[in-house]
């Protein structure tokens, strides 16, 4: 059953402090409470600095303990306080000697839901606009990631999870799977370019709700990040959005929109997977 609610994105940026970090993150869950949010979405890599230089450094193991896992203990402790389920952007994880992009889902009791590791890591070279290896530090996850919550089922990609069709459709072809979500953190190169295309392509093809919540722009970051935390109707419509700044995208979330849009395309239903093997 799908249940309409109210969603909350907080896009701001996250710096080389640590606490810092997690400090602006419960300031920005504690006002989108307040703006009646039930599903709150942080960015990828909330609590440091986007670059596989430092990834070592801010991974935290999951769950980990208040001390050695601040981070996570932050989710859980925000989620029970609030009650209101989180989709914790992303962290550094490490379990092992492995590292992974990591995003953690919390119910409103403080207890995990779910994990997903960003299962296609961020490779790319634009020559002399961008280069960045994810895959120099990072290990991909191997399980799409859906989580259960009273309104709808939620499919969980990270970012550059939001570039492949298929892993969209594979977290979509559900019929109570009613949002996907990309905490996101796309770059002055790819963003102006992919960005709201991709959001808005991954909706249409999949007649579905789609999130994606950015990190803010900081010009004086290493990486800078393209912003526009948006959500999007399964029409391809943009419902809401931001620009560059630090701020909350509240978005109510109506089904009656999918059930109208699902029941006049039939998409689902006309697709011919036995051609698109060959
Ligand atoms: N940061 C990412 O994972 C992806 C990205 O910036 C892009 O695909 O562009």
């Amino acid at each position: 059953m799908l249940r309409n609610f109210r969603l909350v994105l907080c896009q701001f940026s996250a710096g080389h402090d640590k606490v810092a970090n997690l400090s602006k993150a419960r300031d920005l869950i504690q006002q989108a409470t307040a703006a009646g949010g039930q599903v709150i979405v942080l960015p990828e890599c909330f609590n440091s600095p986007y670059s596989t230089k430092y990834f070592a450094d801010y991974a935290e193991e999951i769950p980990g303990t208040p001390e050695t896992s601040p981070s996570v203990h932050f989710l859980l402790e925000a989620a029970r306080n609030h009650q209101v389920h989180i989709i914790g952007g992303s962290i550094p994880e490490r379990e092992g000697n492995k590292l992974y992009n990591t995003s953690i889902c919390v119910s409103p009791d403080g207890q995990i839901l779910k994990k997903h590791r960003k299962v296609h890591l961020f490779d790319i070279n634009v020559p002399g606009k961008i280069v960045f290896f994810e895959s120099d530090v990072l290990t991909a996850g191997n399980e799409p990631t859906i989580i259960e919550t009273p309104y709808c089922k939620i499919g969980v990609g990270i970012c550059y999870d939001l570039r492949f069709g298929e892993y969209a459709w594979t977290l979509s072809k559900s019929e109570d799977v009613g949002l996907l979500v990309y905490p996101g953190n796309f770059n002055m190169t790819t963003g102006p370019k992919h960005w709201e295309l991709l959001l808005r392509s991954r909706a249409v093809d999949n007649q579905i709700f789609v999130a994606a919540c950015s990190q803010a722009r900081n010009t004086s970051s290493e990486y800078v990040s393209y912003g526009h935390s948006m959500v999007v109707n399964p029409w391809g419509e943009i419902l809401s959005s931001t620009e560059f700044d630090e701020g909350l995208v509240v978005q109510d979330i109506d089904f009656g929109v999918l059930n109208e849009n699902r029941g006049s395309i039939w998409t689902r239903r006309h697709k011919r997977f036995e051609l698109y093997e060959r």
